[in-house]
């Protein structure tokens, strides 16, 4: 590894300088733009400071860097220096050496040991202690473990630059290249250069691609086993992206062959190779399922987890005529008599370990989860008021959901504190979660809300940290769409039987006259729908070509009758097309947020963000208490003069917590007139515009059909062509996803499963469809 003068030095220009300020940087892309101040440069430019640009990491403040690149003229910011590469500036005359070596970077090493590694080793110093750690052996009078550290600082220090620069070449980007070399720490570039494969094993998200045209360029052979291994191990991912968490052999073998495209591998070429990665343990091969092992761990552990809460009997007994009496009373309190679903629901959540609550809307979910919760305290004499606990970690009820909307939304209905399954797992955004099967949850009663959106993961993560003498109430519309990551955990655990479940059937908004209750049920039981228009429903036929225009309408109308923009939610399957999310999003913020002279506003390469705008967050950041699927708004901009990080500032309020963004996070948001109906799963909005145009056909589901409809609270306004809807609503979402998840807990009845003919009917639909 020659770490010493850059090979492009000699060839290209340099400017030598130090980070005035960040310009621009795209995390994704590990795209920059920084104002340099330049302190020597070859180049003939005369001013103080130049701008650079290029792909290169965040830069250290107080840094010399070495740029190599050549000057370009920008036609609207004038002249730029184009990097191609760049390094750390590493003194290389034997003063400013001695000086780099005895400074605070290194730990322990006076100016007289730097003088005698100098001594010994020369200008190149660096870069020899970098190949080769051992070269310090030779240095007089240096102790063994000064050494060490010395050469770990500089690796430290220069090793992951020196990562960065060289993956550059190979179009590997800076975000990647983090995951590399913590991976890999120094050695990535070996292990790339000898075994590009194995970056496909280690590395998540790593592409095949990618390595194969690396292996390709060094020559190995398309029948290398790394190449089949890889080729298997990738499939393996994709399937688990597209939500299933295991693969059939043969299915999983005919996939890598296509993959592979090389006409010398057979199936059996590839069995072996499976069976090898199996041995090796990379792969887990179990019944003619393909398995990477974080999901089989997980599905497997996720089994045992429900047989272990499962096991333990509940510590109370409460005869039926103590329960009937508190019904009674909760029926007068709350002015309603529960229907017998419902009833059942109470009753049974009360004797059950674990219960599954499941039904469209407007059966009652909550106003049952509500009685549950009442029934349960008042039979352990127990308060809901958190207030009334001296040491609120003594609070027995804990409500959970997957998203930071759904469990706001479970606070407002039920009046108790509730939070985010990862919060509540103490997720600290890199290392995993603080609770699990040694340090697990404390509390006597669980809520998970939602749980449709739960993926194989994360219900095992829960499960682990779900304490023997806790009892749990599942809550979930098994007709929502699956979780976004693998695995039916609702579906699976509700068809396995090993679970008691209420299906609440009965609609009781539909009786306040709701069309909106009544159109999603149609759609739930397969009926015919209507489309006629009613208090709380409009239909507004129109063409792919006129649908913006209509949009743009409908939101001006509402916004006319005074309603908050963020009442109003645009649902839409897809982003690109030109009825798409990204363009109804350009219109609308037309429409609600234009520009003025007084806004401020910044430009990225796919947006403007003016104040005033409504944004999504696309990812979590724990670290701020933003998680993926939160709405907020825009409400500043500071230049990089206004504040003291001397950085652009972009300031978005969610639910009153005000969250900081920097250029570089800005790909973490989007505009959210209109959102995904995915990213809409777990939130619910007083008013729902839902396009559906032929355009959309390749995307327009049942269950997609179905989620958006149920996100509206009071207000429903369906605008495009009948004929796509309908189609829609009729399409079953046939990619099934394999999950082995109901087998695995049937096997672990103890006794034969009693799953009456009615619920085996309801077994097959709908989910054998999806
Ligand atoms: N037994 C009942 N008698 C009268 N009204 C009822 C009964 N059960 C529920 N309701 C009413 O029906 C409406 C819907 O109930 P609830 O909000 O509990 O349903 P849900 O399944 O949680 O619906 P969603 O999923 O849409 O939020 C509420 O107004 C509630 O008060």
């Amino acid at each position: 590894m020659e770490m010493g003068r850059h090979s492009e030095e000699e060839k290209v220009g340099y400017i030598k300088g130090e980070l005035v300020y960040t310009i621009f940087h795209n995390e994704t892309e590990h795209f920059s733009i920084a104002k340099i101040r330049i302190l020597e440069t070859d180049e003939d430019f005369q001013e103080k400071d130049v701008v650079a640009k290029g792909y290169f990491s965040t830069l250290q403040e107080n840094t010399p860097y070495f740029f190599y690149g050549e000057f370009e003229k920008h036609a609207k910011f004038g002249m730029q220096y184009n990097v191609h590469s760049y390094k750390t500036f590493i003194p290389d005359t034997k003063d400013g050496l001695v000086a780099y070596l005895s400074s605070d970077i290194f730990y322990g090493i006076g100016e007289k040991t730097a003088e005698k590694i100098v001594g010994k080793l020369g200008e190149s110093a660096i870069s020899k202690i970098l190949n080769d750690p051992k070269v310090l052996e030779n240095v007089p009078g240096i102790k063994k473990e000064k050494a060490e550290s010395l050469a770990r600082t500089l690796q430290e220090n220069q090793g992951f630059e020196h990562v960065v620069v060289h993956l550059a070449t190979y179009h590997i980007g800076l975000k990647m290249a983090q995951k590399i070399y913590q991976a890999y720490k120094e050695e990535a570039i070996d292990i790339l250069e000898e075994d590009p494969y194995r970056y496909v094993f280690d590395i998540e998200g790593f592409g095949f691609q990618t390595a194969d045209e690396i292996a390709g360029r060094n020559g190995l052979a398309p029948t290398h086993p790394n190449r089949i291994g890889a080729g298997c191990i990738y499939v393996l991912q994709k399937s688990v992206q597209e939500g299933n968490v295991y693969m059939p052999l043969d299915e999983c073998t005919t996939r890598v062959l296509d993959l592979l495209a090389t006409v010398d591998l057979t199936h059996d070429v590839i069995h072996n190779r499976l069976t090898e990665l199996n041995t090796e343990k990379k792969i887990i091969l179990q019944e003619g399922n393909v398995y990477l092992p974080s999901l089989y761990y997980a599905e497997d552990g996720f089994a045992a987890q429900v047989k272990r809460i499962m096991s333990e009997e509940t510590d109370h007994e409460t005869p039926t005529a103590e329960l009937m009496k508190i019904i009674g009373s909760m029926e007068e309190e709350e002015v309603l008599s529960y229907g017998k679903e419902q009833f059942e629901a109470i009753n049974q959540a009360i004797h059950s370990k674990m219960m599954i609550l499941t039904g469209g809307p407007g059966t009652g979910k909550t106003t049952v989860v509500k009685g549950i919760l009442n029934a349960y305290a008042s039979i352990h004499n127990l308060s809901l008021n958190k207030e009334d606990y001296q040491d609120r970690s003594e609070y027995p009820f804990i409500l959970t959901a997957p998203t930071g909307r759904a469990a706001k939304r479970l606070t407002e209905s039920t009046g108790l504190p509730a939070v985010t399954i990862h919060r509540l797992l103490g997720w600290d955004g890199v290392s995993g979660f603080e609770k699990g099967e040694s340090e697990q949850l404390d509390g006597k009663f669980l809520i998970i809300d939602e749980f449709s959106m739960v993926d194989i993961w994360l219900a095992n993560s829960l499960f682990k940290a779900i304490p023997k003498d806790m009892q749990v109430l599942i809550v979930g519309d098994e007709d929502q769409l699956p979780s976004v990551g693998p695995g039916q955990v609702l579906s699976d655990l509700l068809s396995s039987g090993y679970i008691p479940f209420v299906r609440l059937t009965e609609v009781y908004r539909q009786k306040e006259g709701s069309k909106i209750i009544q159109l999603a049920h149609e759609i739930k039981n397969d009926q015919a729908t209507n489309l006629e228009n009613d208090k709380d429903f409009s239909y507004i036929s129109c063409y792919e070509p006129q649908l913006l225009d209509v949009i743009v309408k409908i939101f001006s109308k509402a916004m006319d009758k005074g309603i908050e923009v963020r009442d109003i939610q645009v649902l839409a399957p897809m982003y690109r097309s030109q009825a798409g999310i990204t363009m109804i999003n350009k219109e609308l913020q037309k429409l609600v947020n234009p520009k003025t002279p007084q806004k401020r506003e910044v430009r990225t390469q796919d947006a403007v963000f003016r104040v005033g705008d409504k944004v999504i967050q696309l990812v979590n950041q724990p670290e701020d208490g933003v998680y993926n699927g939160d709405i907020g708004e825009v409400v500043a901009i500071f230049t990089e003069d206004e504040n003291t990080d001397n950085v652009e500032q972009l300031v978005i309020v969610y639910d009153e917590k005000e969250v900081v963004y920097e250029r570089k996070d800005y790909t973490n948001i989007m505009h959210a007139y209109c959102i995904s109906i995915h990213k809409s799963q777990g939130s619910e909005f007083p008013i729902v515009i839902l396009p559906v145009v032929s355009a959309y056909n390749r995307m327009l589901r049942k269950n997609l059909l179905y989620t958006a409809i149920t996100r509206s609270k009071q207000s429903l306004i369906i605008c495009g062509e009948q004929r796509a809807f309908v189609r829609g609503i009729e399409t079953m979402d046939t990619n099934k996803r394999y999950s082995a998840l109901k087998e695995q807990l049937q096997a672990r009845l103890e006794k034969p499963l009693d799953v009456s003919e009615e619920h085996e009917e309801e077994d097959i639909s709908p989910y054998d469809f999806m």
